[in-house]
C-alpha cells in the first residue's frame, strides 16, 4: 500500500471494526463445541486470558512533528517482503470454521502479502493450500511454513517433510510444547469430536478414524513425548534442508530453580518483574535452540491451550531477545489483537507476530472474505500506530517507543 493514500477502512454491515467485533461475531455463528475448542484455553484459562490483557501494560512513547506521510509497514521473511510482520499461526481444523478451511486463509493471506502456518491437522493437503494462492504465471505469492510435532511414526513424519519440501514450503515449525495434550475441560465436557466430513490429509487420517477417538487419544497416538533437544533437532537437520524454528517452550524444574536464586526472583506483577519472570522460564530454550543450530523461535505458549499457568508470549519475549543477543530469529504468537499489540511486540525485539483465532474467526465469520477483514484491520492498525507514534519503517520501532508504570512511579522508559 502507498505511504500517502487514503487507508480503506473496512465497512460492512456488521461493522467489523476491530479484532473483537470480529470475535463476537464469528464465536455466535460457530455451534457451542466448535467455539469452545477454538477459543478455549487449558485449565483455568490464566494464560490464554493474560495472552492479550498482559500487553495494556505497556505505553506508547510517541515522536510527534515527525513526517509520516510515507511510513512503510513492510518487512521481510525468507527473503520475501511481507506487507507487514504478520503470519497467520499454524492452527488444526480450518475447514471446522469454514469449508474452505486453509484454502480461504491461504488465499486472503496472498491477498495481505503474509505470510502462513500450515498445521500438521490442517483438512487441505499441503499443495491444495499452496496452490490455493497462485499468481498468474502460477507460482504460490507468499511462503508458507508446515508445523510438525516430533512424531512416533518417523516415516510418516518424513513423508511429511517430504512434500512440504517438494510444495517449496520454507521451514518447518517444530511445536515444541505438546508431547501431550494440554488439560482442555472444554473438550471433555463436550466430548468433542470433529463434525463429520472433515480430513486430515497430513497426517493420513480421514474422518472416521479421527471422529472415533479424543483429541487427547489422537495426540497420544501421534505425538513422542520422548522427544527431546538432542535426538531430534539434528534428526531433522539430517532428513531436511528446510529452515528448523522451535514453536512454543518447554520448562525445566531445576533451572528455574536456579535462576530463581542467580536473579533472587520473586513473584511480583508489576512491570518488568512480571517479564523478568516469564523470561527465566524461556531464556534456556532460546540458547537450546541457539545451541542445536535452529534458525529461528516463535515465544508462544499454544495460544493458552497447553500447560495453563505459563506467563503471557509477550511477558516471555524480553528475556528470549536478551538470551539470544541477536544470534537467532525471533517472533512470537499469543493475545495479538490489534495492530499496536504487534508494534509493541516489535518494540520488545520481535522481527514478526502471528495470528491464531483471529484467523479463524475471520474464517467463521465469512470464509476468505473474513481472513482479508481480519487481516487489513490489523494491518490498518499496525500502520496508524507506526504513524502517531512517528515510525518511518520497522526499523524504528525500537524500545525506546515503550514505557512502562512502574509501582507508585511515573511512566519508566524501558
Ligand atoms: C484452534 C487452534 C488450533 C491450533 N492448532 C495448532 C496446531 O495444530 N499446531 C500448533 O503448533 N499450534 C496450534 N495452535 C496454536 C497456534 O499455532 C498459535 O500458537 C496460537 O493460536 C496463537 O495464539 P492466538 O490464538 O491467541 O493468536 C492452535 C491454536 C488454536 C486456537
Ligand atoms: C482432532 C485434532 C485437532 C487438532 C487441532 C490442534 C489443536 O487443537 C492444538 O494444537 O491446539
Amino acid at each position: 500500500m502507498s505511504g500517502g493514500a487514503p487507508i480503506p477502512v473496512p465497512v460492512s454491515g456488521d461493522r467489523i471494526l476491530c479484532i473483537p467485533d470480529l470475535q463476537k461475531a464469528a464465536s455466535q455463528k460457530l455451534p457451542t463445541s466448535a467455539r469452545e475448542f477454538y477459543n478455549s484455553g487449558s485449565t483455568d484459562q490464566i494464560t490464554i486470558n493474560e495472552n492479550s490483557t498482559a500487553f495494556s501494560k505497556y505505553r506508547l512513547r510517541p515522536r510527534v512533528l515527525v513526517d509520516v506521510s510515507k511510513a512503510d509497514t513492510s518487512t521481510a521473511l525468507f527473503g520475501r517482503r511481507l506487507e507487514f510482520p504478520l503470519g497467520v499461526s499454524p492452527a488444526g481444523m480450518h475447514a471446522m470454521a469454514h469449508p474452505d478451511g486453509e484454502k480461504a486463509t491461504s488465499r486472503a493471506c496472498a491477498k495481505a502479502g503474509v505470510a502462513m502456518g500450515i498445521s500438521s491437522y490442517a483438512n487441505y493437503p499441503i499443495a491444495d493450500i499452496r496452490s490455493a494462492c497462485l499468481s498468474s504465471s502460477g507460482i504460490p505469492q507468499i511462503d508458507h511454513v508446515i508445523q510438525l510435532y516430533t512424531m512416533k511414526d518417523r516415516a510418516m513424519q518424513l513423508r511429511i517433510i517430504r512434500e512440504a519440501e517438494a510444495r517449496g514450503c520454507k521451514a518447518i515449525f517444530l511445536t515444541a510444547d505438546s508431547p501431550v495434550l494440554g488439560v482442555r475441560y472444554n473438550e471433555w465436557r463436550n466430548d468433542f469430536r470433529t463434525p463429520e466430513g472433515l480430513e486430515f490429509p497430513i497426517i493420513e487420517r480421514d474422518t472416521e478414524m479421527i471422529r472415533k477417538v479424543t483429541h487427547d487419544d489422537t495426540f497420544t497416538a501421534f505425538n513422542d513425548d520422548t522427544h527431546n533437544w538432542a535426538r531430534d533437532i539434528p534428526w531433522l537437520k539430517s532428513v531436511t534442508g528446510m529452515e528448523i524454528w522451535i514453536k512454543g517452550s518447554h520448562y525445566f524444574p531445576g533451572l528455574h530453580r536456579f535462576l530463581q536464586k542467580l536473579f533472587c526472583y520473586a513473584p511480583r506483577r508489576e512491570g518488568l518483574a512480571t517479564a523478568i519472570s516469564a523470561c527465566i522460564l524461556t531464556a534456556e530454550d532460546t540458547l537450546m535452540a541457539i545451541e542445536t543450530g535452529c534458525h529461528g523461535i516463535i515465544v508462544s505458549n499454544h495460544g493458552g491451550r497447553q500447560l495453563d499457568g505459563v506467563p503471557a508470549t509477550i511477558d516471555a519475549l524480553p528475556e528470549c531477545v536478551a538470551a539470544a543477543a541477536g544470534r537467532i530469529r525471533i517472533h512470537v504468537d499469543g493475545g495479538i489483537r490489534s495492530g499496536t499489540d504487534i508494534f509493541k511486540a516489535l518494540a520488545l525485539g520481535a522481527e514478526c507476530c502471528w495470528v491464531g483465532r483471529p484467523a479463524i474467526w475471520g474464517l467463521a465469520y465469512d470464509g476468505q472474505a473474513g481472513v482479508e477483514i481480519m487481516l487489513e484491520t490489523l494491518r490498518i492498525e499496525f500502520k496508524r500506530c507506526m504513524q502517531l507514534t512517528g515510525c518511518n519503517s520497522v526499523k524504528d520501532i525500537t524500545l525506546a517507543c515503550l514505557g512502562v508504570y512502574r509501582v507508585d512511579g511515573p511512566l519508566a522508559r524501558l
